[in-house]
């Protein structure tokens, strides 16, 4: 069975620890590798079991201690009261961690509202002992929990009454210890009074084909999955990155939005070799370097976003130095590629050199599978006349709403920078500039890459904004076209389309530099958004758009603004003609024949995977 076929089940490495009455620990087993799991025993109370394959060591979950606040990094401790042990586990992926958590949490308590077994089904139950797997959580299992919460929380009886006994008990129980299983309440103390404590636990449904990729990616097989923008890459990824145990997964990107976008950094950053353009000797030298050996050293699965910008000569160079480095003979020195991609959409960066080499002309070994069920409405893959006749209509399309101006995608950067001034320029009134507050200056240069907020921000009432939103560790949930005023705190206040009046506070990045240093940047989640480049708006999806294509100087630069409207509705584009739309000859190729092979793939993956998830 796959290791994220049952949410009960981690594989990840811990460290068991026997306390004594200081809080020192007195022994001490490290389990490099093992599976916790969790389960019942003979009396039906909930067990948490880790087994290396050898002994394994049992704990009743009765009376405990969580410590989760770094779940999303893959650690958490649990400590049980009664025996005075501590479970540490660590380098879990964190998407099965948080679901793990979650079960054993809403099972604990669950357990806690049921009827313990007497004494003579416990004499009984002493014969058979047994060790059993514990069921999926039920919808029973979540109204029990949200009951006992909600017991917990009750508003105080009257003295005397005999449920005040029952609920002084239980929050004295919380407050002695606020960070026991209970708190593993996704919704915090401070919701509104109706809302449920826990929920079943889902995962965010992947489809059919999503769930086919994320199980040949856990079965340890070099993929690259392709698709036409909006099928879902990037949000795969994100699946796959919290699938993955995190010390040896490495999530970069081409570019730093792409690599944001999925909680990664860019491949130069992980790589170390600057630029990438000195010779193999030279970027073999700078890959060695003490920050950034480690990198290579415990990278077992390397992910790349947006690959169709990597240059095939860069991604030659990396795979030589992973089999340097690895010292293995295996390609790119046995590390597991997830690679990711729509090769018609922007190419490497040429540098004047006349035709970039795409990496798909140098893949080997790879299960390549492409995603056909887009989530956004596709764009056409043919010019078509009809095509080109809806995009020269959509020039009169009245895309405005409330004042608001759609996002201008501009073919060069320098546009951007300019439609973006003059419109501030042209608001009345004072402006107010924020400062980022960086962690470390050392860094500045990669911070300035990766992070989707710059240093300086210049703002005044009624400027047009986008939002960022740090979600988890720091995906990113981007929201377009949006007006600015001041609160009395002087923070910008943000009308939102929706109607809703938000003030703005400062957020915070955390990435991850090399040699294992988190820097990070203090700064407002805004941007001006009256215009984006082309280049910038890859891999996002965006509500309102303008497009110009005029000074289109690059094959697939059209596609990628064609493709960036959540719907056709959501569109203008002005001075349509179907010549800028082009596409590499090489490139069409390569998807011709994938397209042909398709066929065979999907047959081959369901014999490979007998056991897909069943997705929409
Ligand atoms: N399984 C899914 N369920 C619900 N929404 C999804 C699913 N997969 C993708 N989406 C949504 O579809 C939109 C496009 O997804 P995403 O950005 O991952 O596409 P993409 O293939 O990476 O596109 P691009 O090539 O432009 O980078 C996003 O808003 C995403 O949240
Ligand atoms: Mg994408």
């Amino acid at each position: 069975m796959l290791d994220g076929d049952n949410p009960a089940e981690l594989q990840c490495t811990v460290v068991i620890e026997w306390l004594n009455s200081c809080g020192q620990a007195t022994k001490r087993r490290l389990f490099k590798r093992a599976s916790v799991t969790i389960g019942r025993n003979e009396f039906k109370e909930i067990v948490l079991r880790v087994h290396d394959g050898k002994i394994p060591h049992s704990f009743t979950v009765s009376d405990v201690q969580l410590f989760n606040r770094f779940a999303k990094d893959g650690k958490c401790t649990v400590k049980f009261l009664p025996e005075n042990v501590q479970v540490l586990m660590s380098d879990c992926p964190p998407d099965r961690l948080s679901t793990f958590l979650k079960t054993l949490s809403i099972k604990h308590l669950a357990w806690k509202t049921s009827k313990c077994l007497g004494d003579r089904a416990k004499l009984l139950a002493c014969k058979n002992w047994r060790f059993e797997a514990i069921s999926p959580v039920q919808k029973k299992d979540v109204e029990k929990a949200n009951a006992f919460q909600n017991k917990v929380n009750a508003p105080m009886a009257p003295a005397g009454h005999p449920e005040r006994r029952a609920n002084t008990t239980a929050r004295a129980q919380q407050v002695k210890r606020p960070r026991n299983l209970c708190d593993f309440s996704p919704i915090k103390d401070k919701r509104p009074e109706k809302r449920p404590f826990f929920t079943l636990p889902t995962d965010y449904q992947l489809s059919r084909e999503q769930s086919s990729v994320l199980d040949a990616v856990l079965s340890g097989k070099n993929v690259f999955f392709t698709g036409s923008a909006g099928t879902g890459k990037s949000f795969l990824l994100k699946r796959i990155v919290g699938s993955l145990p995190p010390k040896s997964t490495y999530a970069t990107a081409s570019t730093g939005v792409a690599a944001s976008y999925i909680g990664g950094t860019t491949l130069h950053n992980f790589a170390g070799i600057g630029s990438g353009l000195g010779s193999l000797e030279q970027c073999l030298e700078l890959a060695q370097r003490p920050m950034v050996l480690p990198n290579w050293t415990s990278c077992q699965h390397l992910i790349i976003d947006e690959i169709s910008m990597v240059d095939a000569q860069l991604f030659d160079k990396l795979e030589t130095i992973a089999r340097s480095i690895k010292r293995s003979p295996e390609p790119f020195g046995g590390i597991q590629l997830i690679l990711c991609g729509d090769f018609l959409q922007l190419p490497p960066v040429s540098k004047g050199k006349d035709n970039p080499k795409y990496c798909f002309q140098i893949f080997s070994n790879m299960l390549t599978i492409y995603l056909t069920k887009a989530h956004i409405v596709p764009p056409s893959s043919r010019v078509t006349e009809v095509v080109t006749g809806q995009l020269l209509k959509s020039a009169s399309h009245s895309i405005e709403r409330d004042g608001i101006i759609a996002t201008r995608l501009c073919t060069h950067k320098d546009d951007v920078e300019l439609t973006n001034e003059n419109k501030l320029k042209q608001l009345q009134g004072p402006s107010r500039m924020f400062e980022a507050v960086d962690s470390d200056p050392h860094w500045l240069k990669l911070i300035d890459t990766i992070c989707p907020v710059g240093r300086l921000l210049q703002l005044k009432v009624g400027a047009q904004v986008r939002t960022f939103t740090c979600l988890r560790l720091f995906y990113l949930k981007i929201t377009y076209n949006k007006h600015v005023s001041f609160a009395c705190s002087g923070l910008p206040r943000v009308q939102f389309l929706c109607g809703v009046t938000k003030v703005i506070k400062p957020e915070r990045w955390v990435f991850k530099a090399n040699g294992g240093t988190y820097v990070s940047r203090q700064q407002l989640p805004l941007k001006l958004a009256w215009a984006i480049s082309i280049h910038k708006s890859q891999g996002m999806t965006l509500d309102c758009v303008e497009i110009s294509l005029a000074r289109v100087f690059e094959s697939g630069q059209a596609y990628v603004a064609l493709s960036r409207a959540r719907s056709f509705e959501g569109m203008r584009v002005l001075d349509f003609n179907p010549c800028v739309v082009q596409a590499n000859q090489d490139v069409l190729q390569f998807y011709r024949k994938l397209k042909k092979e398709n066929v065979h793939m999907q047959l081959s993956m369901d014999l490979f995977l007998p056991k897909l998830n069943t997705g929409p």
